[in-house]
C-alpha cells in the first residue's frame, strides 16, 4: 500500500492543490484541529484567536486556522452526522499523511489531535443542562465504522447492547469506540463530567424524540437512560462522536469528544443559555489545548 498511487477519482485535489470537500491545503491546516458541528461555530472559536492566518469554506466545512496563546490550532466545522465526519477524517488524514505530488503515502506518520466542542442531550435526571461531559466512549447506531475493515469490535457489548435495548434486527449492529485517553486527561477538571455517548443518524426518531412521528422503538428512550454494562451507564445522545472515535482510532490520531449538556431528555429541559454554555466550552477548550 506505501508504494500505491492514488488516482484523481480516489485522493481527489482541487485545481488549487486543496483537497476536495475541506479545501485545504496541507500547509494551511494545524496539527491541533477543534471540530464543531455549526459552521456559524468557526467563528466563535477562533475570534479568541491570537490572529486568524486562513480562512476557506465549501459546502459545511468552514475552517480558520491561527493561534490561541501561541499555540497554532485549526477550527473545522463537520455539519452534523457521521458521514460528514468520514469524510472530514479521511481529508484530515490526506492532508498530513498522503504527499499529494507522489499521491503516496508519507513514510513517516502524523498524528493529529482533534477535539470535538459540540452540544449534546442527556438522558440521566442528574446531568445538568448547561454542565460539560467528555464522552469516554462513542457508542455508533450509525454503522460507519462497519465499513472499514477493523477489528475495534467489543461483541458482548454490542450483543448487550442489541437485547437490553431491544434493537431490531432492521438496524445495524452497534459499535464502541473509545476517546484517546491521553489526550483526555487534559480536558477532566472539578467541572468535566465522563460518559457514554450514543451518536445516531438522526436527531427525532433515532434519538426517540417523538413529534407527529412515532418511533418504532416507543420504549427507547427508558431503555438507554435504565441500560448498565459493566458499570457503565448510556449518559447522552448526539450525532458524531462514534464516528469522530472510530476514525480517529483507525487513522491514528487522537481524539477526544466535549459536550456542552443543552438538553435533559429525562426532566424535558432545555437550556435558557445555549449560546453562553457553549462560549464557556470553547474557552475550556482553548484554555485547556493552550496547556497542552
Ligand atoms: O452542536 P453540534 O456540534 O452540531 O452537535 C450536536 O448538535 C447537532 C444536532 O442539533 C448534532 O450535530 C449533534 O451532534
Ligand atoms: O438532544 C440533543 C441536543 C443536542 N444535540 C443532539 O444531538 N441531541
Amino acid at each position: 500500500m506505501d508504494k500505491h498511487v492514488f488516482s484523481d477519482s480516489e485522493l481527489i485535489l482541487n485545481n488549487d492543490g486543496s483537497i476536495y470537500h475541506l479545501n485545504l491545503r496541507p500547509d494551511q491546516l494545524a496539527h491541533t484541529i477543534i471540530t464543531v458541528g455549526d459552521p456559524e461555530r468557526v467563528q466563535e472559536v477562533s475570534k479568541y484567536f491570537d490572529h486568524i492566518e486562513f480562512r476557506t469554506g465549501k459546502r459545511e466545512f468552514h475552517t480558520h486556522t491561527g493561534t490561541y496563546k501561541g499555540k497554532r490550532i485549526s477550527v473545522i466545522s463537520t455539519g452534523i452526522g457521521t458521514d460528514n465526519i468520514d469524510i472530514v477524517f479521511n481529508e484530515l488524514d490526506a492532508l498530513v499523511n498522503i504527499d499529494f505530488k507522489t499521491r503516496k503515502i508519507k513514510s513517516e506518520l502524523i498524528s493529529l489531535d482533534i477535539i470535538r466542542v459540540g452540544t449534546t442531550g442527556a438522558v440521566q435526571p442528574n446531568i445538568p443542562v448547561d454542565s460539560f461531559l467528555l464522552s469516554q466512549r462513542g457508542i455508533g447506531f450509525d454503522s460507519l465504522l462497519h465499513w472499514y475493515d477493523n477489528d475495534l469490535a467489543d461483541k458482548t457489548f454490542a450483543d448487550a447492547l442489541v437485547k437490553e435495548l431491544k434493537l431490531s434486527d432492521d438496524m445495524a449492529t452497534p459499535y464502541i469506540v473509545q476517546c484517546n485517553k491521553e489526550l483526555s486527561k487534559h480536558f477532566q477538571t472539578f467541572e468535566m463530567l465522563n460518559g457514554t455517548t450514543i451518536t445516531n443518524v438522526g436527531f427525532y426518531g433515532p434519538q426517540s424524540r417523538r413529534l407527529r412521528l412515532a418511533p418504532s422503538n416507543k420504549e427507547l428512550k427508558n431503555l438507554i437512560a435504565n441500560f448498565n454494562y459493566e458499570g457503565h451507564q448510556i449518559t447522552n445522545l448526539e450525532m458524531e462522536t462514534s464516528g469522530i472515535y472510530a476514525m480517529a482510532n483507525l487513522l491514528g490520531h487522537r481524539a477526544v469528544s466535549l459536550n456542552a449538556v443543552l438538553a435533559n431528555r429525562a426532566t424535558g429541559n432545555f437550556s435558557e443559555q445555549p449560546e453562553k454554555t457553549v462560549d464557556e466550552l470553547i474557552q475550556f477548550t482553548l484554555e485547556r489545548i493552550a496547556a497542552i
